[in-house]
C-alpha cells in the first residue's frame, strides 16, 4: 500500500516515488535527505498560472499535508524522522545485511517498551521499517534454510506490528478525511445546485450581463491568484520566520548554554567563596572563643587588681588621715614659728633700717669723701694717667696677650710670657685703664671735664704716649676717614669747646684760635702754614677746626716702619687758645688746650730702620728720653727741670711743670711680642702718674692762690672729720657682718685720702718758676706758664720781648750746662733708641715712701744689704731744704745731680746716701730709682 503515491497521484509535476516522504513544509524529500531528489513544490518557483481545477487541487494538497502533520499521524516530524532514521540505520545496519547476526540482547532491548531502541523503532519512518522488513525477508530468502532466528522474527513482528499500527492509523485518518471530503462535496454540490438554479434563472439575462459575470469571474480568479500569491508570500515569510525562529532558538540555546556555563562557573565560584566564608567563620568562631577565654582571664586579673587597689586605697586613706592630722599640727607649729619669725623680722627690720640709714649716710659720706679726694688731687695737681690697651688688629694672627687683668679701679696686671704664674705678673695702677673694647666715646667721657675746664680759664694738656702702633693717633684723632662715632679726643674736645662756648654766649663771649705744630727731627714746624712760625687761626666752629686739623694732619710727617704701616714720625701738637670775656663782670679769662700725639717710642732694633728713618727714630727717642728726664725731675721735685733738652719738653713745659691740668694716655700694644716695650711704657707711666705739678690754677683775674690754699686747708679738715665719721660707721657696721665690701672700700678710701691729705701738706702747691722757654716765635705755648704775668697781653701778641728772650736764654744755658754735666756724670749717655728704658729698669735700690703724716713725710729707703733707713721730713724742714719749693722731698735717696754729689764723689754725702749711691752706680742710670706713685704706695 502506497498512500503517498495515492495522495500525489493527480500531480503531473511530481513523480510519485515510494522513496520520498513528505516534510512538514510540504516538500517531498527522499528518505536519505538527498538535496538532488528534492521535489519541486507545486507552489515553488515553477508556479504557473493555474486553472480553477488546479487551484482547487493545490488548495486540497496543502490541506492534506497539514493533516499529515497533524498529531493523528504517527509519522514523526521531518527533522525527527531524519534523525531517528539515521539512528535507526545505525542500529540495524552496523553490519549491513546481517540482521540475523544482530545480538539477541539488542533485539530484546528493543522489545522493551521503555528502551531507547524501542523508541527508535517507534519513531523510525515507515519506509525504514519496511526496508527492515524487506531486509530481513531478503536475508531469509538468501539463506537457503530460510530459517529466521526467533529473535529476528520477534523483531520482524515488532516492525510489522508498528507498520500495521501506522497503517490502521492512516486508514482511520483517511476515513475521517473521506468523510470530511464527502461532507464538503455535498456542501459544494448544494452550492452548485444553488448556483445552477441561479444560473438557470438568469439564462434570459442579456449577453452583457454574461460578459459582466465572466469579467467578474475573471476578476475573482485574478483575485484568487493574487491571494494565492499573497498566501505563498505569507507562507514564505512564515517559513523565513520559522527559520529565523529556529536560528534564534539555536542562538538562544547557545546563549542559554553560555549562561548555564557562566552560571555554573559563578556557582562554583560562589561555592568556593562560601567555603572560604565558612572557613573564615570557623576561624572567627575559634578566635571569639579565644578572646572570650582571654577576657575572662583578664577580668579575673582586673578583679584581683581592683581588690588589691581597694585595699591599697584604704591604706592610703588611712595614711592620709594621719598626714592630715600631722599637717594640722605642723601648720599650727609653723604659724607659731611664723609669728615668732615675724616678730624677729620686725625687730630685724628696725635694726636694718638703722643700718640702712647708716649705710645711706655712709654712702653719701663716701661719695662726698671721694669728691673731696678728687678735688684735692686736682688741687695737688698730679699728672693723670689713663692707660688704653689697643685691641688686636684685623688680620693679626697672634692672639696671645700680655694683658692678664684690667680692673675698673685702674689696676692693670701684665703677665710675663716667659714666666708663667703669679711670679711673672706685675701690677700697675693708674687713674683709669681702658680695655681693648672701650669705645672712643667712653674714653672721651673721662676726658670731658678737663676739656670743659679750659673754658673756665685752665690750661689743659692731653698727651698720648706709647710705642709705635699702640693707638696714640687713634685715641687722639681717630682712624683714617673717621666718622663722628670714632672721632678721637681732638675732634670731640674741639666740638665740645664750641658747643659749650655757644651755650654760654649770653654770659661769656669766647674767642678761639688754633695752632698745630709738629716736632720733627728736633725742628718745630707749623703744620698749618709752610713757614716755620706757628700761625694762629681764629676759628668759629668745629668744622673750621676740623678743616685746619685735616690740613695739618696731611702735612704731618709719616712713614712706614716694620711695626706700623703709617707711623707718625713726629710729635704733633694741636693747641686751642680760648679767651673769654665775662659780660657781667667784665673779667677776662684765657685757657689753653694742648692735644699732643707723641711719636712712637719704638725700639730701633724692632722697627728695623736705617738711614733717614734711623735718624728720625733717634730724634724721636731722644726727645722722649728728654721728656722722661723732665718727668723724673718733676717727680723728684728737683730744683732743676731740664726742659731745654728737647723741643718737645720745651713745647710742653707749661703743661708739665706749670699749673696746668695734665693727662697722659699711655697706649699699649696687647701682643706678647711687645712685652718688654709694654713694661717699659708702664714703668714710665707709673713715674708720670707720681708727678705732682701743683694745684691747677685758672687764669682768671682776681683769683688768689692763697684762697686755694685756704680751701685746701678747710678741705683737709673736712676730710679728717669725714674720716672720723666713716670710722664710726665702720664700727657700727662691724656689728652687722655682710657689709665687708663697703667697709673695705671705705678702708681703702681712708688709706687713700688720709695720706694724700698728709702728702698735700708736704708736697702742697708748689709754685714753680715759670719761664717762657719755647724758641719758636708766636707758638704761645709758654704763655700758659707766664699767664699770670701775661694777662694783659693781647691775644695776637705772640712774640716775647727781646729782653725776656735773652734773660731766658741765659738761664736756660745755665740749666742746660748743668743737665749735660749731670747726664754725663750719671752715665745717661746711653744709645738714644734705648733711652726710654731707663725708666723701666728695676733699681737695686728702692725708695719707698712708707708713711706720710700731716706734719711731714717719712721716706724709707731700702738699702742694698736689705736694711732700711728712714728719714722724716717735716713741712718746715722740707721748706728749709728747698725754700723755693716748699714741701718738696727731693734728694732723699737720689744721688745729687751735681757731679761732686755722685757716687764717685761720696765724701759730701751722708752714710745712707752713699750706700744708695753706690747701689745706683751699679745701674746704668740714675733714673732707675723707682718712685712709686702715691696711689700704689698707700695700698
Ligand atoms: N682702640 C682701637 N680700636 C681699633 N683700632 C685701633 C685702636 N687703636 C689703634 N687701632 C689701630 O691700630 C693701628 C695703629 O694705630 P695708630 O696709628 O693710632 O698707632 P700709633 O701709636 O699712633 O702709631 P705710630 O706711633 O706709629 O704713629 C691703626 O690701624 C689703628 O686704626
Amino acid at each position: 500500500m502506497d498512500f503517498q503515491t495515492k495522495e500525489y497521484g493527480g500531480n503531473s509535476n511530481v513523480a510519485p516515488n515510494s522513496d520520498h516522504i513528505i516534510r512538514n513544509n510540504g516538500e517531498a524529500v527522499s528518505p536519505r535527505g538527498d538535496a538532488a531528489s528534492k521535489l519541486e513544490s507545486p507552489r515553488g518557483g515553477y508556479l504557473s498560472p493555474l486553472s480553477g481545477e488546479e487551484k482547487k487541487k493545490v488548495f486540497f494538497e496543502s490541506k492534506f499535508q497539514r493533516s499529515l502533520k497533524s498529531p493523528i499521524m504517527s509519522e514523526p516530524s521531518a527533522a525527527l524522522v531524519h534523525h531517528v532514521g539515521h539512528k535507526f540505520h545505525e542500529v540495524f545496519q552496523t553490519k549491513q545485511g546481517h540482521y540475523m547476526d544482530l545480538p539477541a540482547s539488542k533485539i530484546s532491548e528493543m522489545m522493551k517498551s521503555n528502551n531507547l531502541d524501542h523508541l527508535l523503532l517507534q519513531n523510525a519512518p515507515t519506509q525504514s521499517l519496511l526496508s527492515v522488513v524487506n531486509g530481513i525477508l531478503d536475508e531469509s530468502v538468501e539463506r537457503k534454510n530460510s530459517e529466521i532466528p526467533h529473535r529476528v522474527a520477534c523483531l520482524l513482528r515488532k516492525v510489522v506490528q508498528e507498520i500495521e499500527r501506522r497503517i490502521s492509523t492512516q486508514a482511520e485518518h483517511l476515513r475521517t478525511q473521506n468523510n470530511l471530503f464527502k461532507a464538503r462535496e455535498e456542501k459544494y454540490q448544494s452550492r452548485i445546485r444553488v448556483l445552477e438554479a441561479l444560473a438557470s434563472g438568469t439564462n434570459e439575462e442579456s449577453e452583457n450581463e454574461k460578459t459582466n459575470r465572466d469579467e467578474k469571474n475573471k476578476f475573482a480568479d485574478e483575485n484568487l491568484i493574487r491571494l494565492m500569491k499573497e498566501k505563498d508570500q505569507s507562507n514564505l515569510e512564515i517559513l523565513a520566520l520559522k527559520q529565523e525562529l529556529e536560528t534564534t532558538k539555536k542562538s538562544y540555546e547557545l546563549h542559554c548554554l553560555e549562561l548555564e556555563k557562566d552560571a555554573k562557573s559563578a556557582k562554583s565560584e560562589l561555592e568556593e567563596r562560601l567555603k572560604e566564608l565558612e572557613h573564615l567563620f570557623e576561624e572567627s568562631k575559634s578566635k571569639v572563643k579565644e578572646l572570650e577565654s582571654y577576657s575572662e582571664t583578664k577580668c579575673q586579673s582586673w578583679s584581683e587588681k581592683e581588690n588589691s587597689y581597694q585595699s591599697f586605697m584604704e591604706f592610703q586613706f588611712g595614711a592620709l588621715r594621719e598626714l592630715r592630722l600631722s599637717s594640722d599640727s605642723i601648720k599650727k607649729e609653723s604659724l607659731k614659728a611664723k609669728r615668732s619669725y615675724a616678730e624677729e623680722f620686725r625687730s630685724l627690720g628696725v635694726k636694718l633700717k638703722t643700718l640702712a640709714d647708716a649705710a645711706q649716710n655712709y654712702h653719701s659720706l663716701l661719695a662726698e669723701n671721694r669728691k673731696i679726694f678728687y678735688e684735692l688731687q686736682e688741687l695737688k695737681g698730679n699728672i693723670r694717667v689713663y692707660c688704653r690697651v689697643r685691641p688686636f688688629l684685623p688680620g693679626q694672627r697672634e692672639q696671645k696677650t700680655t694683658i692678664e687683668q684690667i680692673d675698673e679701679n685702674g689696676e692693670l696686671i701684665i703677665a710675663n710670657p716667659s714666666k708663667p704664674g703669679k711670679d711673672g705678673q706685675r701690677l700697675f695702677k693708674f687713674n683709669k685703664v681702658f680695655s681693648p673694647s672701650s669705645t672712643q666715646a667712653e674714653v672721651f667721657s673721662d676726658v670731658q671735664p678737663l676739656i670743659r675746664s679750659v673754658l673756665d680759664g685752665y690750661n689743659v694738656c692731653i698727651l698720648a704716649y706709647g710705642p709705635t702702633g699702640s693707638g696714640k693717633t687713634y685715641t687722639m684723632t681717630g682712624p683714617d676717614a673717621a666718622n663722628k662715632d670714632n672721632w678721637g679726643v681732638n675732634y670731640r674736645a674741639l666740638h665740645d669747646l664750641f658747643t659749650i662756648s655757644q651755650s654760654r654766649r649770653s654770659s661769656i663771649t669766647y674767642e678761639i684760635g688754633v695752632q698745630m705744630v709738629e716736632i720733627y727731627n728736633e725742628q718745630v714746624r707749623d703744620l698749618l702754614l709752610t713757614v716755620p712760625d706757628a700761625s694762629m687761626h681764629p676759628v668759629k666752629s668745629t668744622s673750621d677746626v676740623m678743616e685746619l686739623m685735616d690740613k695739618g694732619l696731611k702735612n704731618r710727617a709719616v712713614g712706614a716702619t716694620a711695626l706700623n704701616e703709617r707711623s707718625s714720625r713726629s710729635h704733633s701738637c694741636v693747641t686751642m687758645h680760648v679767651r673769654g670775656l665775662d659780660l657781667k663782670t667784665g673779667a677776662a679769662l684765657h685757657g689753653n688746650l694742648h692735644l699732643v700725639d707723641l711719636a712712637g717710642s719704638e725700639r730701633i732694633d724692632r722697627s728695623e730702620v736705617t738711614g733717614d728713618r734711623l735718624k728720625e727714630a733717634q730724634h724721636i727717642n731722644k726727645s722722649l728720653s728728654a721728656l722722661g728726664d723732665v718727668i723724673f725731675a718733676l717727680a723728684q721735685k728737683s730744683p732743676h727741670v731740664p726742659y731745654r733738652n728737647s723741643k718737645l719738653t720745651q713745647v710742653l713745659q707749661s703743661s708739665l711743670g706749670g699749673q696746668a691740668k695734665t693727662l697722659m694716655f699711655v697706649q699699649l700694644n696687647p701682643e706678647v711680642i711687645s712685652y718688654s716695650e709694654t713694661i717699659s711704657t708702664l714703668k714710665f707711666a707709673e713715674r708720670v702718674s707720681g708727678v705732682e705739678l701743683g694745684a691747677a690754677k685758672s687764669n682768671k683775674e682776681g683769683r688768689d692762690i692763697r684762697e686755694l690754699l685756704e680751701q685746701v686747708a678747710s678741705l683737709k679738715n673736712t676730710i679728717a672729720k669725714k674720716d672720723e665719721e666713716i670710722e664710726k660707721l665702720q664700727l657700727l657696721k662691724s656689728v652687722y657682718p655682710g657689709t665687708d665690701g663697703e667697709r673695705r672700700g671705705s678702708g681703702s678710701l681712708l688709706r687713700n685720702s688720709s695720706p694724700s691729705s698728709s702728702r698735700e701738706s708736704v708736697g702742697g702747691t708748689a709754685k714753680k718758676s715759670q719761664k717762657p722757654s719755647l724758641s719758636v716765635k708766636g707758638l704761645g705755648l709758654a704763655e700758659n706758664a707766664a699767664s699770670e704775668h701775661d694777662n694783659s697781653s693781647e691775644y695776637s701778641d705772640k712774640h716775647y720781648s727781646e729782653e725776656a728772650d735773652s734773660r731766658q736764654s741765659m738761664e736756660e744755658d745755665e740749666d742746660e750746662d748743668e743737665d749735660i754735666k749731670l747726664r754725663n756724670d750719671i752715665g745717661q749717655n746711653i744709645p738714644a733708641d734705648d733711652e726710654m728704658l731707663r725708666f723701666g729698669d728695676d733699681a737695686d735700690c728702692e725708695e719707698r715712701l712708707s708713711d706720710i703724716s700731716d706734719g711731714g713725710l717719712s721716706v724709707r729707703t731700702e738699702l742694698t744689704d736689705g736694711s732700711f733707713e728712714n728719714a722724716i721730713f717735716a713741712e718746715g724742714q722740707a721748706k728749709s731744704n728747698n725754700s723755693d719749693r716748699p714741701g718738696q722731698v727731693s734728694k732723699i735717696s737720689r744721688p745729687s745731680r751735681k757731679p761732686k754729689q755722685t757716687a764717685s764723689t761720696t765724701s759730701s754725702l751722708s752714710k745712707t746716701t752713699s750706700k744708695v749711691s753706690s747701689s745706683i752706680k751699679r745701674t746704668p742710670s740714675a733714673g732707675s730709682l723707682s718712685v712709686k706713685p702715691p696711689s700704689r704706695r698707700w695700698q
